[in-house]
């Protein structure tokens, strides 16, 4: 609505000059005078009265006014602008309250009596009007594009509607056209004609071939598009719709949805919006239609749980039924999804089983999804699940329920397996139901479960990158998603699982405290490739070189190969891309090691230097940068995204390399809750497109390329795009009271304001963001942790951001 009419009033501007100044003999003081008045009672926030009233002012000045009436209409206008600029929501319904607002001033004499107030639509359908007669052209924006079906519904209702509708409908029009001039928001039509909004509780089945029954309801004006619902002055968007349930032959079908509601001005300083459920119950004019209503939502990819007549089971009446309204072919739906859900029942201080039985489930089982639910007996039991489960049980995918834990532990089980192919593909969904769920906050900017849930429902898949930490020490790799952290972050974490009986979710706080009582000196030398624009260029060549396809790619692909074209099954986030160990690690002391940017980050301690069997050279000097080649020309190969190979010879391969390692698929006791849990980050935008109902076609040529050994034979040329890439190596060595390494911006989920840690950081950009803290000294934590919360860390002298 809001950018609909800045939009018309763009429109305006650019067609009908011509009009504004046949309007400008107004009244501009007495106009002004009476506006603020008007404006003042609408009780809008100051700031934004005062906004408002400016524009008008402007506004009024510039095209003038021939009416006080068509004052009001600008200043309606006016109100909507500013409210969109500053995001302040004025409702549709406002318009309407504005003018009983100016009637109840004219009533009472405090302004001079008029013709019936004009709302800002029509004055706009006016200069609109004007303006395509000046230009000659069809430029409104009112007109919903084409219709792509036509449908009989909208033909045969404009026939048959009674006069005593066709009055009620007319009563409704200025409604609809509100509708209208959203279009460009709406996308395009695919049905419209009249509906009854049912709102009686309980309604037999058969009351409604009652036609007296539901005389009384008013028939409005309804549209679907290829975005909303639109009826009266209601718009419905598609997508906080979940499903629509319908009967065979019956004129009613309910649309179930869960719209976000937004707290009232006077409460939205304490409350949040929030998405609870509403159920519209609409009755068609016939069967007919109501059946092509529902094969409309069906074709908007929305779920259609369709049940048979409540009268075929009576068999007098069966034949009779059968032969009158069972003419129908059956409706299309998307076919239900069947996922894995993994519940940590501990998770969120033992509120996750409520949150997902009372909350989610239920949305789930409106939009048809089949879903078989394990609850976790121990730490450790979701990445065992997720590492034995046979993927035909869930080829949709898997629901993690709880913290950033559960789901680190599932990502760590999927990628331990052997067909790391298909693992990789499985999508994740995540429940934020856990104390810290900065992951799905941090990926999708989504905190509440039920918008979670509605975001897995309506598919669609994020791609995010994935690093792997190795502990030098056993070989062990753990995977991770957002942050790996050294130092006192680390230790803190560390320290905290041995309170988790006694202190729960206090732990961390309670481990921070001692730890920051005896904060010990931490040194380390630190290796890293910063991201620089040439490295970027290099490997960008390098990969066009192997012809690599991404993940994104695959979905296309799926995408593509799916017959009936449905689209897949999706989550919240896939694996887009997996850190491979280095192989060179005889060598040297790697905590990352593809050539990923992720794993260009190496960091050692004193403890793993000493523990470590083999080492590179460090350099004596704690501050110096200084340019090293420390990998073997053959062994660092961007792998992540080259061609793929089999899954068997990437695991294998790393043992065999290295016999004191164990293979990728080592479910080591080093393992444990991704570190990751106290940070996050702003969600990416949702690939848009529903990916569900596409079948995997993992006999295909799988284009995702796993991490594997580098290419035996390599050209001169790629050798010296290599040797160019080592030359940026930086060594630091010194002490450190943290370093953390950021896969993405990390926005802090428990801060009021939405300061990051790393503010360079995407989730998804083939690199991570390094934040060093440097020296020590607790005064020096104690400010970094300070300043952290004001988002202003990054001031600080001793913190280095490198990407
Ligand atoms: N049934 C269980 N009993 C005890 N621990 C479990 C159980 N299931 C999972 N865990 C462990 O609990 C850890 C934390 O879980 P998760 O992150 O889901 O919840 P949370 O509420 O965010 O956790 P936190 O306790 O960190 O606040 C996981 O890493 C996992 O190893």
């Amino acid at each position: 609505m809001i950018h609909s009419i800045l939009f018309f009033s763009n429109t305006i501007h650019h067609h009908c000059p011509t009009h504004f100044l046949r309007l400008s003999n107004s009244t501009p003081t007495a106009a002004s005078a009476a506006a603020a008045a008007a404006v003042d009672n609408c009780r809008l926030p100051p700031a934004i009265t005062k906004r408002i009233l400016s524009d008008f002012a402007c506004l009024s000045a510039s095209i003038g006014a021939q009416s006080l009436q068509e004052s009001f209409s600008w200043l309606l206008i006016a109100m909507y602008v500013v409210a969109a600029k500053r995001k302040f929501r004025l409702p549709l319904s406002f318009a309407f309250h504005f003018s009983g607002i100016v009637d109840g001033m004219q009533n009472s004499g405090s302004l001079p009596k008029s013709n019936s107030f004009r709302t800002p639509q029509q004055a706009l359908r006016q200069l609109n009007c004007c303006s395509q007669i000046s230009t000659g052209q069809q430029t409104s924006p009112i007109v919903f594009p084409e219709k792509r079906t036509k449908n009989k519904a909208s033909r045969r209702s404009d026939v048959s509607a009674s006069s005593d509708d066709f009055k009620k409908a007319k009563r409704e029009e200025h409604r609809i056209d509100i509708g209208d001039e959203q279009s460009d928001l709406l996308g395009y039509e695919v049905i419209s004609g009249k509906l009854v909004l049912d709102k009686r509780k309980t309604v037999k089945a058969t009351d409604e071939q009652n036609s007296a029954e539901t005389a009384h309801l008013d028939n409005v004006d309804a549209k679907l598009t290829s975005k909303a619902l639109l009826w009266g002055s209601h718009v419905l968007r598609l997508d906080d719709v979940i499903s629509v349930s319908y009967n065979y032959g019956l004129r009613r079908f309910i649309v179930h949805s869960y719209p976000i509601k937004r707290p009232s001005y006077s409460l939205s300083c304490f409350s949040k919006s929030s998405r609870s459920r509403k159920d519209f119950c609409f009755l068609a004019s016939t069967p007919d239609e109501a059946f092509q209503w529902v094969t409309g939502f069906a074709d908007q990819h929305c779920f259609v749980n369709c049940s048979p007549h409540p009268l075929v089971s009576s068999k007098k009446q069966e034949s009779e039924i059968l032969a009158s309204d069972f003419s129908y072919s059956h409706i299309k739906s998307k076919r239900p999804p069947r996922m894995l859900v993994i519940l940590n029942p501990r998770s969120g201080r033992g509120r996750s089983s409520k949150v997902f039985h009372n909350l989610v489930e239920p949305i789930f089982k409106l939009a048809g999804f089949k879903l078989e639910v394990v609850k976790t007996t121990s730490a450790g039991h979701a990445r065992d699940l997720a590492f034995n489960v046979d993927f035909s049980t869930c080829p949709d995918g898997i629901i993690c329920v709880g913290g950033d834990g559960i789901v680190n532990e599932v990502l760590n089980g999927l990628l331990c397996r052997d067909n790391q192919k298909e693992a990789i593909s499985i999508p994740i969904g995540i429940i934020p139901a856990g104390s810290d769920n900065s992951l799905v906050w941090t990926v999708l900017g989504v905190r509440d479960p039920v918008s979670a849930a509605l975001a897995i429902v309506k598919g669609g898949l994020t791609a995010t990158d994935v690093f792997a930490v190795e502990w030098v020490q056993t070989g062990v790799i753990h995977f991770g998603m957002t942050v790996t952290y050294f130092g006192f972050i680390s230790d803190v974490l560390e320290l905290s699982e041995s309170y988790q009986k006694r202190f729960g979710p206090l732990r961390y706080f309670v481990a921070g405290v001692l730890k920051f009582l005896c904060l010990p000196k931490y040194s380390y030398q630190l290796e890293y490739l910063p991201a620089s624009r040439e490295k970027n260029d290099l490997e960008r060549q390098a990969l066009a070189d192997k012809d690599e396809v991404d993940m994104s790619d695959l979905y296309t692909d799926v995408m593509r190969s799916n017959a009936d074209g449905i689209p897949r099954a999706s989550s919240l986030s896939s694996i887009d891309s997996i850190m491979t160990p280095d192989r060179s690690g005889l060598e040297m002391d790697t905590t990352c090691s593809s050539t990923e940017p992720s794993d260009y980050v190496r960091a050692i301690d004193p403890k793993s230097k000493r523990l470590s069997s083999s080492r590179s050279n460090v350099t004596s000097d704690p501050e110096v940068i200084h340019p090293q080649l420390p990998i073997s020309s053959t062994l660092n190969w961007p792998r992540t995204r080259s061609k793929s190979r089999t899954d068997k010879g990437w695991s294998g391969l790393t043992s065999s390399q290295d016999p004191t390692r164990s293979s990728w698929g080592n479910l080591g006791a080093n393992d444990k809750e991704d570190i990751s849990s106290t940070l996050s980050d702003p969600g990416p935008i949702w690939d848009p497109e529903p990916k569900w109902d596409t079948e995997p076609n993992w006999e295909m040529e799988n284009p995702i390329e796993l991490p594997g050994p580098p290419e035996d034979v390599e050209s001169g040329e790629r050798r010296t795009s290599r040797a160019r890439m080592e030359e940026s190596w930086v060594v630091k060595k010194g002490k450190f009271l943290g370093i953390l390494v950021c896969n993405h911006s990390c926005k802090t989920v428990q801060s009021l304001s939405s300061q990051v840690v790393a503010p360079k950081a995407e989730h998804d950009d083939n690199t991570l963001d390094l934040l060093l803290v440097h020296g020590s000294g607790r005064l020096r934590l104690l400010r970094f942790f300070l300043l952290l919360q004001m988002g202003r860390h990054l001031s600080l002298p001793y913190v280095e951001y490198v990407k």
